[in-house]
């Protein structure tokens, strides 16, 4: 799906240029990250051993990428290489694709834990504790708690207040504050807002569908759901499809385990919150709300080469709503876009209209107007683009 003059007009971004954004994230979020993991479990020294190759290899700018360990099953292999293995497998990290070399990093990181097993440690999410620890943190609690009051507000005024719940939770990716400075020196803002357009497509009662594909566990993933209890309450959706990762990914990316989680969390908090979670625990024994796990979720690549079967679920929605970063980049492609290109140009061809809703946390930004794009970049420099203090809601509002 790539064309030549995406490649002229609109380069991929690669790693290999330092000082930018994407080799810091190879050079240190990567480290860092093997470290968290390293600390909270007790792994033998075959883990150890494993993720010192990975660091080694993949900090290295003259390190190339190693395949895939021989115990990676054959159906795991080939699917790499349909995604691309041979191209870059045998080359250096920093000059593939950013976007390819950190999918594939997370894959790896997964292996040298021994996730996909035999072992001990197979089925174990490296990245679990982090995520547990966000869901019981004094501020994931002080956020349910407002849900009682925001009962009392007028319905539109808690449309809004839910949506921007679900966008601005995307903060809370537990990758991104890494390497964070906590305090934000630059006031959040809302970039782009399409909300008007998201809302006029799922007028209530129509029987809309609406596809969720959700980024991060924990702080992100309950607000979402109580985004869903709002379009399935209210009949803004009459059925939604929430799409996680099939096994763990970038950090704190949502699996099945991570809704389990989050849903039990609501339906042990109190008030308005628990009734959440129990009308959301209804509508997945009724169907109308279910999840997806497809393989595709975890891939290197941009949604643009999704494959057919992908491809026709996302053709049912009404909307397929897009939260996150990584789902950012994969839906208009990981590419030096000029920032003031129309959001409908680059996503074209996505099924379905979608809905973007996104923190700022890397290089890559498509449908901001000259104006914004100068005052951003000349009273922040180009740090706008990555430091999670900036959002867009962004909606292309027509079919393919
Ligand atoms: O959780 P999100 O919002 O998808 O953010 C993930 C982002 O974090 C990074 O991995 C950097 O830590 C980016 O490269 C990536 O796009």
């Amino acid at each position: 799906m790539t064309t030549e003059l995406d490649d002229a007009s609109a380069p991929e971004i690669r790693s290999n240029t330092p000082g930018s954004f994407p080799y810091g994230v190879l050079r240190e979020r990567h480290p860092a990250l093997i470290q968290r993991v390293r600390n909270a479990f007790p792994y033998g020294p075959e883990q150890h051993r494993a993720l010192d190759a990975l660091l080694r290899e993949s900090t290295d700018p003259a390190g190339v990428m190693e395949p895939l360990p021989a115990e990676a099953g054959e159906g795991d292999r080939e699917q790499w290489e349909r995604w691309g293995s041979g191209e870059h497998v045998g080359r250096s990290w920093f000059d593939a694709p950013f976007l390819w070399a950190e999918s594939y990093f997370y894959r790896r990181l997964l292996d040298a834990v021994g996730y996909f097993g035999p072992g001990p440690w197979q089925g174990v999410d490296p990245f679990r504790p982090f995520k547990q620890a966000e869901l019981e943190s004094p501020e994931a609690h002080a956020e349910l708690a407002t849900l009682d009051r925001l009962a009392k507000e007028p319905q539109e005024t808690q449309a809004r207040a839910l949506l921007h719940g679900s966008l601005w939770g995307n903060r809370a990716d537990l990758g991104f504050q890494l390497t964070r400075t906590p305090a934000g020196t630059t006031s959040s803002a809302l970039l782009a807002d399409d909300s008007d357009h998201l809302w006029s497509l799922l007028p209530p009662g129509a029987g809309n569908t609406v596809h969720l594909v959700a980024d991060n566990a924990g702080r992100e993933l309950v607000p979402d759901l109580l985004l869903i209890d709002h379009l399935l309450r209210h009949a803004h959706a009459a059925r939604v499809i929430l799409h996680v990762k099939p096994h763990p990914y970038y950090v704190s990316d949502a699996t099945p385990t991570d809704v389990l989680d989050a849903l039990n969390h609501l339906k042990q908090a109190r008030g308005e919150a628990g009734e959440t979670g129990t009308r959301l625990w209804q509508a997945t024994a009724t169907g109308h709300l279910s999840l997806r796990t497809h393989p595709f979720a975890c891939a290197p690549l941009p949604y643009a080469s999704m494959p057919d079967d992908l491809r026709a679920d996302f053709a049912t929605a009404t909307l397929t709503i897009l939260k996150g970063d990584l789902n950012y980049r994969r839906l208009v492609g990981d590419r030096a876009w000029p920032a003031t290109t129309p959001f409908p140009t680059p996503t074209s061809y996505f099924p379905s209209p979608p809905a973007a809703l996104r923190t700022l946390k890397s290089d890559v930004i498509v449908g901001l107007d000259e104006k914004t794009e100068h005052t951003l970049t000349t009273t922040e420099g180009p740090t706008w683009r990555t430091t999670g203090e900036h959002a867009v809601i962004q909606v292309r509002h027509t079919n393919p």
